[in-house]
């Protein structure tokens, strides 16, 4: 039995003018997670929302909200997202290898779960440190796609940094995200992935109800490799 599926709709892709029915929807249709896109137009060039937004959303749901920083100051959103209810914080390598022991620290500190991210050309040993620290993260974040927007087509090369994690940390939570969804899953489930962002795929069907069971059955099915 591998890690459970945890199967988390980018709300990137929802209608944000009506964001807490859209949350509601997903939920409906068996959404585990909430996944919530925080872009600062400066590490990824698009804009989205941030702890306002989070805390608005709070008042509507106890759903997990699984924010992603795409942000150059990670560390500058730790304390207003925490504050605003935000439930895991997942943040960037790439702007962190200074300060990623204080981050996490604070981040936990928080009651926030810690997450940290790569980009596709971002080697995987990067991450290492931080899940065998002695106060690690708790999810890695694979993505699939250059970050910034919905909509792009997975990249099937990152399987290899999925599969790679698996192998070595066979009780990590490993998150994929970008252009998943019923044509890709497989492949993110069969190489060890188990907590799964879509957005285009789920919001982008007249059934996300299906598209969600889908891909739970996936992950859930799928062919362990350790
Ligand atoms: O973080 C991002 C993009 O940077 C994602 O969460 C996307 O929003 C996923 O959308 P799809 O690729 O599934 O359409």
């Amino acid at each position: 039995m591998g890690k459970p599926a945890k199967i988390a709709p980018s709300m990137l892709s929802s209608d944000f003018a009506n964001l807490a029915s859209e949350a509601q929807r997903m939920l409906d249709c068996g959404a585990d997670w909430l996944h919530m896109d925080i872009m600062d137009g400066h590490f990824v060039p698009n804009l989205t929302i941030g702890a306002p937004v989070i805390k608005s959303l709070r008042k509507h749901t106890k759903a997990y909200l699984d924010c992603h920083l795409m942000v150059t100051n990670p560390l500058d959103y730790v304390e207003p997202l925490g504050d605003a209810g935000a439930s895991g914080f997942t943040f960037h390598i790439e702007v962190t290898k200074e300060n990623w022991q204080e981050l996490v620290e604070r981040i936990k500190s928080k009651g926030m779960r810690p997450g940290v991210s790569l980009r596709p050309g971002t080697p995987i040993e990067e991450v290492y440190p931080l899940i065998e620290s002695a106060n690690p993260v708790e999810m890695v974040l694979v993505m699939t796609v250059e970050p910034g927007f919905g909509g792009q087509k997975f990249m099937p090369e990152m399987m290899d940094k999925v599969r790679t994690l698996r192998k070595k940390y066979p009780s990590l939570d490993i998150e994929v995200d970008g252009g998943l969804g019923p044509s890709t899953i497989d492949m993110a489930a069969s190489a060890g992935a188990n907590c799964i962002v879509a957005g285009s795929s789920v919001f982008g069907s007249p059934k996300p109800a299906e598209v969600i069971s889908a891909m739970r059955k996936a992950v859930d099915e799928a062919p362990r490799i350790v």
